[in-house]
């Protein structure tokens, strides 16, 4: 199944919102409902909102506000607003050209993902490997198969995956409703847990390696990813674990210095005083929601991307 598509002149993809209740497909056919799919989280992921962005681009016929407006959906993740760029450059050669390239993003991703998986199960040593994860960095945040969970299924494909530990990643689920998920259908062993719990297992001793993908890698390699990954960074850093991210070159971002400069997105009070709709604090209660944090580049061992390994 392909999370996110171009099907007979429509965008299709699936309403991550939904899941793991229902998989239902979205067909989106304008800028308007895409840039709604994307500011509500049915199609979210770095590489998925890449190509979610090249597609938008044949949807907005070379109208430059549509573009900005599908530009700025979300702020962090650098991939949309690269994967807008890498289609609209040609919409001087005409639409033909235009879905071409964004059908080129497409593609990369499904290739990207596999070299990934390969590259970074070949980093890792040891046969009955305990990963930690946060988020979700599957096959539902890119095309087909993901970044760091792209990793663990090509573990669990060469027999070398013990456990999977996935933090249930508050406050949007995406751990306990998507990865876990995955890791089911891929018939990967794995048990959830909260995402306060994550330091404490790594100190406890329980965990060989922590993957994680990236929003945004600045030059110096400081990485935005979900909020949590700093706290496991840390955790990791005490107990002596490899932390490793995994991350295509598209989320490599020249133009951003350090991670200082990473716009980190505020989604806003809703998401926190309610879990799915259910308060959970009492009326009034203010909060705060930064979506992402930075991981300073010197907690992160590697950094395993489609085409090399980095050490910051
Ligand atoms: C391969 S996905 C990498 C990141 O985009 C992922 O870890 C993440 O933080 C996603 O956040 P989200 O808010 O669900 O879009």
């Amino acid at each position: 199944m392909r999370t996110i598509d171009w099907v007979d002149g429509a965008v299709e993809l699936v309403d991550q919102t939904l899941l793991p209740d229902k998989c239902v497909m979205l067909r989106i056919s304008t800028v308007a409902e895409l840039v709604a799919a994307i500011k509500r989280l049915a199609v979210r992921g770095a590489p998925a909102l890449g190509v979610a962005g090249a597609l938008g681009v044949v949807l907005a016929d070379g109208d430059p506000v549509l573009l900005a407006e599908l530009r700025a959906a979300r702020p962090t993740a650098v991939n949309l607003a690269w994967g807008v760029d890498q289609a609209a450059a040609h919409l001087d050669e005409g639409s033909e050209a235009v879905l071409a390239a964004a059908l080129r993003v497409r593609d990369d991703d499904l290739a990207a993902c596999v070299a990934m998986g390969e590259r970074g199960a070949d980093l890792l040593e040891g046969d009955r490997l305990r990963v930690m994860t946060v988020c979700n960095t599957g096959g539902l945040a890119a095309v087909e198969r993901g970044t760091a969970l792209g990793v663990v299924q090509t573990l669990h494909e060469r027999g070398r995956l013990a456990e999977v530990l996935a933090l249930e990643t508050r406050p949007l689920l995406q751990g306990a409703r998507l990865t876990t998920w995955e890791l089911a259908r891929m018939g990967a062993p794995h048990r959830l847990i909260a995402d306060s719990a994550g330091p404490y297992l790594l100190a406890r001793g329980e965990v060989d390696a922590v993957l994680i993908g990236a929003d945004r890698i600045a030059a110096n390699g400081d990485t935005a990813n979900k909020i949590g990954s700093y706290a496991l960074a840390l955790g990791a850093e005490r107990a002596g674990v490899p932390f490793i991210v995994v991350a295509p070159e598209s989320t490599i971002d020249a133009n951003t210095p350090t991670g200082d400069q990473i716009e980190i997105e505020d989604r806003g009070a809703d998401e926190i005083v309610s879990v799915r709709g259910v308060r959970v604090a009492p009326e009034g209660t203010r909060a705060l929601n930064p979506a992402f944090d930075v991981t300073p580049h010197d907690l992160i061992s590697a950094i395993v991307t489609d085409r090399r390994v980095i050490r910051p």
